[in-house]
């Protein structure tokens, strides 16, 4: 019985058997749509909708606007401005105090971290790269990969972005990291000879639990292409395991109407759904599969399958997706998760950080307080 496309042992430790990690459900017999509708034939306008009067519109045309702003602080009318400033700045310190900065709190993560191994976790954009208009050219600096780069020397570490592998990989472009695109649907481990943290006599690792949505995202892409190509500024990205469509560079008023377009095309695949990230529409298969589970993939394809086991892991992240990853560290009660946001969120995450510069710094800050425990023990 195939339970698990693709999986293979891991970089030097024992076989992650996907049955322990609950991948049952991650099993998909059919990847085809059901008959609803053929998503070539022309889709109806959004007014002929069955369920399209005004009251109901509205109330989607809420919905679909309330999450697609909440990726974006709403703005504030001058009249209410000085009230509401007074207020966000209580806020922000009350936020604050509930998730100190990574960097305040250097000392106290070091100190958790003594006779554990650090496993690092980093998330691509708004992470390790600003933010941009441009999705193609989400670069990180040069000082951010060799920042990168320096901490996976230390300790094993792993992308986890909702990026297509090959795509995060080519910015990225350090072949000694864990990779997991497409939200976690696509881990591809170092090649054990490229692993310099004790990984090295294995076999690399590699877990895809959505293949058999392939064709359906393909043509669920080449739809969406179409049906999005008259709202200017709106962009369709294919992430292989899943799409994003992008309305950063859409009118406002033209959000319902991408919404609306999506969801349209989506009301034909049961098996796919959406989500909302910043400025960016998500589809992706309903399989249970997140960040969060590729997380436990990763720890244990590393041998850290227990809670009890000496490890630290630590996660960065700045979207609504990485809260997946945030909340597994809390249920298990190890290590910690640190948002990149300059807003206050709601979060699971233990700690903060402003900007993928503050990032940068914490990476830097860790690599160097572990070089000089080591010379220390010498
Ligand atoms: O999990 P991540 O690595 O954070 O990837 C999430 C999405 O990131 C990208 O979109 C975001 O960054 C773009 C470039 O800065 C920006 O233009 C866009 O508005 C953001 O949503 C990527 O393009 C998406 O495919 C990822 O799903």
């Amino acid at each position: 019985m195939t339970v698990y496309p693709n999986v293979t042992k891991p970089c030097g430790r024992h076989v992650p058997n996907a049955n322990s990690i609950n991948l049952k459900s991650a099993r998909v017999t059919d990847p085809k749509p059901i008959l609803c509708a053929s998503p070539r034939k022309k889709l109806p306008k959004i007014e002929s909708v069955k369920d399209g009067s005004p009251l109901v519109r509205e109330a989607r045309e809420s919905t679909s606007l309330d999450s697609m702003r909440a990726s974006s602080p709403a703005r504030v009318r001058p009249a209410i401005a000085a009230t509401r400033a007074a207020s966000l700045v209580d806020e922000q310190n009350s936020w604050i105090r509930r998730h100190p900065s990574a960097l305040s709190m250097f000392e106290q993560i070091a100190q958790a971290s003594l006779g554990k191994k650090i496993v690092m976790f980093l998330d691509y954009d708004g992470t390790l790269s600003p933010i941009v208009e441009d999705p193609d050219q989400a670069f990180m600096s040069t000082e951010m990969r060799e920042a990168v780069k320096d901490t996976a020397r230390l300790f094993p570490t792993a992308i986890v972005s909702g990026r297509c592998r090959d795509k995060v990989y080519s910015f990225v472009d350090l072949k000694e990291l864990y990779y997991a695109g497409s939200h976690g649907m696509d881990i591809k481990g170092p090649h054990p000879s490229s692993c310099s943290n004790g990984n090295k006599n294995g076999e690399s690792v590699l877990c895809q639990p959505a293949s058999e949505f392939l064709p359906m995202i393909d043509q669920v892409y080449k739809t969406l292409v179409e049906k999005t190509k008259s709202i200017p500024g709106a962009k369709v990205e294919t992430n292989k395991f899943c799409l994003s469509v992008h309305y950063r560079c859409v009118d406002e008023k033209s959000w319902v109407d991408l919404a609306e377009q999506v969801k349209l095309v989506l009301s034909c695949y049961p098996k796919l759904k959406l989500t909302y990230g910043r400025k960016v529409l998500e589809i992706r298969p309903t399989i249970e599969w997140d960040k969060g589970k590729a997380l436990e993939f990763l720890l244990e394809a590393l041998g850290f399958a227990n809670s009890d086991d000496h490890v630290l892991p630590i996660y960065i992240g700045d979207d609504r997706t990485d809260e997946d990853a945030f909340k597994v560290l809390r249920e298990r009660g190890q290590g910690f998760g640190i948002l990149v946001s300059k807003d206050p969120k709601e979060t699971s995450a233990s700690y903060s950080l402003q900007e993928p510069s503050e990032v940068m710094s914490f990476l830097r800050r860790l690599v160097e307080w572990q070089r000089l425990s080591r010379r220390a023990s010498l």
